[in-house]
């Protein structure tokens, strides 16, 4: 895989991107800026000056740079929320100028920082707000509140009713991205959408962002000025330098292992191991099976088949596999298991190992229990794990190093 660093014309790069359009299970369209260039009145050089960038189908390409670099003017120009000076902008191959305002509302999601829910409107009509300009018939609007409430994590029954206000900051953004989502678009536009979220909360819905994308397989368009979070949600990253000129279009690894120039390795960083640990995902590695009960089970048949496998612990799931506690066998009291009280700290199977060495280092059992699609348990990510995936990393640039020397 090579890197591009042009500013006149740039397309993704990588083997995946173009296999992927058009191949089942992929629903997003390609997004295409060709030479757009937006001047505000009144400023002397243009905000973004002859853009070209192929976002292909299916991906999540982030926009990072520097403040005032033009992120989000670029992103804004795609669903006409700012209209370019010059220069063309194409969704699955049609120019955005050519479609209906319902066009784009259906075919483009639009997600920003803190969710930007209306106060005075419960979480099922902020939710329903695009379907309901759309035309779509009541109980059709109801189902897919109640399927996107559930694909992010919230409760339908507990939370369609609530307010903005009765909700946590992590919870109304969920809620922001399950608008974003509502009409089914094949492309969605993220401006900052993890940024007024503490950092746990931050990774958290990063998290569930990935395994969202695993399933629905969109395009999305995501602007953050955090090279951690571009590193981690892209397929591609593209890094934009003043005047929304494009310093380096590419994946995280290339852009880590090659920066195109000074600026782009000023912005990345140091190379370092630790940054290293933020490309590699919870399932590039091994997990450790761990013994599982269901609530309900005999604790002794629990205790038998854990003491068989030689663990010390036993991850309880509920009906649906999803891991509901994390007891050490000598916490399993009475007949029968019921639901374990206590921490039980989780990762999403696309973490980063970075993401995932946090989590460990905040429980008590020095790993993370790892789910998969709709929370779903996998397995246990340990230090063993993380510290054999550095040591490969280590041998890897050693060998690099003497094949260079
Ligand atoms: N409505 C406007 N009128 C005039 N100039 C504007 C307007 N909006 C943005 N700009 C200017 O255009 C440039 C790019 O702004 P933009 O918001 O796209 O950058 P950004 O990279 O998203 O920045 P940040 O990370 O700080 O949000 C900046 O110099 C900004 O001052």
């Amino acid at each position: 895989m090579t890197s591009t660093s042009t500013t006149s014309s740039t397309t993704g790069t990588g083997a995946g991107a173009r296999e992927d359009a058009g191949r089942p299970g992929v629903s997003g369209a390609e997004i295409r800026l060709e030479q757009v260039t937006k001047r505000y009145p009144g400023q002397q050089s243009p905000a973004v000056d002859s853009l070209s960038l192929t976002v292909p189908a299916g991906e999540i390409v982030v926009l990072v740079g520097p403040s005032g670099c033009g992120k989000t003017t670029s992103l804004k120009m795609v669903n006409r929320l700012i209209e370019p000076t010059s220069g063309t902008i194409l969704i699955d191959g049609a120019d955005v100028r050519q479609r209906s305002a319902d066009a784009l509302r259906r075919e483009v999601g639009y997600v920003i920082q803190g969710g930007s829910l209306f106060p005075h409107m419960t979480v099922e009509k902020n939710v329903s707000l695009v379907p309901k300009m759309l035309g779509w018939d009541k109980r059709r609007t109801a189902e897919r509140v109640t399927e996107l409430l559930d694909l992010v994590g919230l409760d339908p029954d507990r939370y369609r009713g609530r307010y903005p206000r009765e909700l946590s900051g992590g919870q109304q953004q969920r809620v922001g991205v399950a608008r974003g989502l509502a009409a089914d678009p094949p492309v969605v536009l993220m401006d900052e959408p993890f940024g007024a979220v503490d950092p746990i909360t931050r990774q958290r819905l990063q998290d569930e962002l990935l395994s969202i994308q695993r399933e629905l397989r969109k395009t999305i368009l995501i602007v953050t000025h955090d090279i951690d979070e571009a590193i981690k949600l892209g397929d591609r990253i593209v890094i934009l330098r003043e005047g929304g000129h494009v310093a380096q279009y590419d994946t995280p690894e290339v852009v880590l292992a090659s920066p195109a120039d000074d600026f782009v390795s000023d912005f990345v960083g140091s190379g370092s191991t630790l940054k290293q640990l933020s490309l590699a995902r919870v399932d590039d590695v091994d997990l450790r099976q761990q013994t599982t009960a269901r609530i309900g089970e005999s604790t002794a048949d629990v205790r038998r088949r854990a003491e068989a496998a030689g663990d010390r612990t036993v991850v309880v799931l509920d009906d649906r596999d999803r891991p509901r506690g994390w007891p050490w066998l000598r916490q399993l009291h009475g007949e029968t298991v019921v639901e374990p009280t206590g921490d039980l700290l989780t990762v999403d199977q696309r973490a980063t190992l970075n993401d995932a060495l946090d989590t460990m280092l905040s429980s008590s059992h020095g790993a993370a229990v790892v789910t998969g699609d709709r929370d779903r348990f996998l397995g246990v990510v340990d230090f063993h794990a993380v510290t054999d995936h550095v040591r490969a990393l280590e041998e890897q640039a050693e060998r690099h190093a003497g094949e260079t020397a």
